[in-house]
């Protein structure tokens, strides 16, 4: 399975989303700029964190706007797995592919460090290889994480189980402590903390693994076929 890491201006977690592919999850990555228009080559897209163009105007608002994401909406369209972590999230909402908004935290500050989550649902292809409702352990770093989004949006993603993951505790003020959510079709999710900085155990943590060997092993299921 080949993925593709997508690096904007003020991306900062790319090089992280990348050791997460080669080195904890075995697979074939390589970056893609910003400026780039194709992504055929790839199964798999992913939006990493940081800050792209600088946060300005609003996190995600610019880089929604780069050559690369025309590429990436068709992907998600198309039903390839598109994963975006935090200002990759952030990115995803902006250019549409997922519901609602980001607002400050609540408390105007910067959050640094691992947070309590519980998976919501265990029926995506991102989240499969977590037990339903499991408890798990995984950082988070970011200035506007406070999920925003309608009343009405809200029930329909509770009633189709797009709420993957939620906070276990208080984070930033988001609504109904979501931290994770996945588009009506299943292939687009956009989280705010990083799996991807917890894929190791000599680094202390790898419960956020998962999401990577959740997506490798759906798409071995949907695309190797043995006669
Ligand atoms: N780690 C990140 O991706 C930072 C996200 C974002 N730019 C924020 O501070 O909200």
């Amino acid at each position: 399975m080949k993925f593709a890491v997508i690096v904007f201006p003020g991306s900062n977690c790319d090089a992280d989303m990348f050791h997460a592919i080669k080195d904890s999850l075995g697979e074939e990555v390589e970056y893609v700029f910003h400026t780039e228009t194709s992504l055929d080559d790839y199964d798999a897209v992913l939006l990493p964190g940081g800050f792209s163009h600088g946060d300005y105007l609003r996190s995600g608002a610019i880089a929604r706007f780069a050559p690369i994401m025309p590429a990436v909406i068709a992907a998600a369209r198309d039903g390839k797995p598109v994963l975006g972590v935090c200002n990759g999230f952030q990115v995803l909402l902006e250019a549409g592919l997922l519901p609602g908004a980001m607002k400050r935290n609540i408390d105007l500050k910067f959050v640094c460090r691992t947070v309590e989550l519980v998976v919501e649902s265990n029926q995506t292809m991102f989240s499969s290889g977590y037990a339903q409702g499991e408890v798990i352990q995984i950082p988070v770093a970011h200035g506007e994480g406070n999920y925003e989004c309608d009343d009405e949006t809200l029930k329909e993603l509770t009633a189709k189980q797009q709420i993957v993951f939620r906070y276990n505790e208080h984070v930033n003020g988001s609504k109904n402590q979501i931290a994770g959510i996945v588009n009506a079709q299943g292939n687009v999710l956009g989280m705010m903390p990083h799996p991807e900085r917890a894929v190791d155990a000599l680094l202390g943590n790898e419960q956020g693994l998962a999401v990577f060997t959740s997506i490798l092993r759906n798409w071995r299921e949907s695309h190797v076929t043995t006669s």
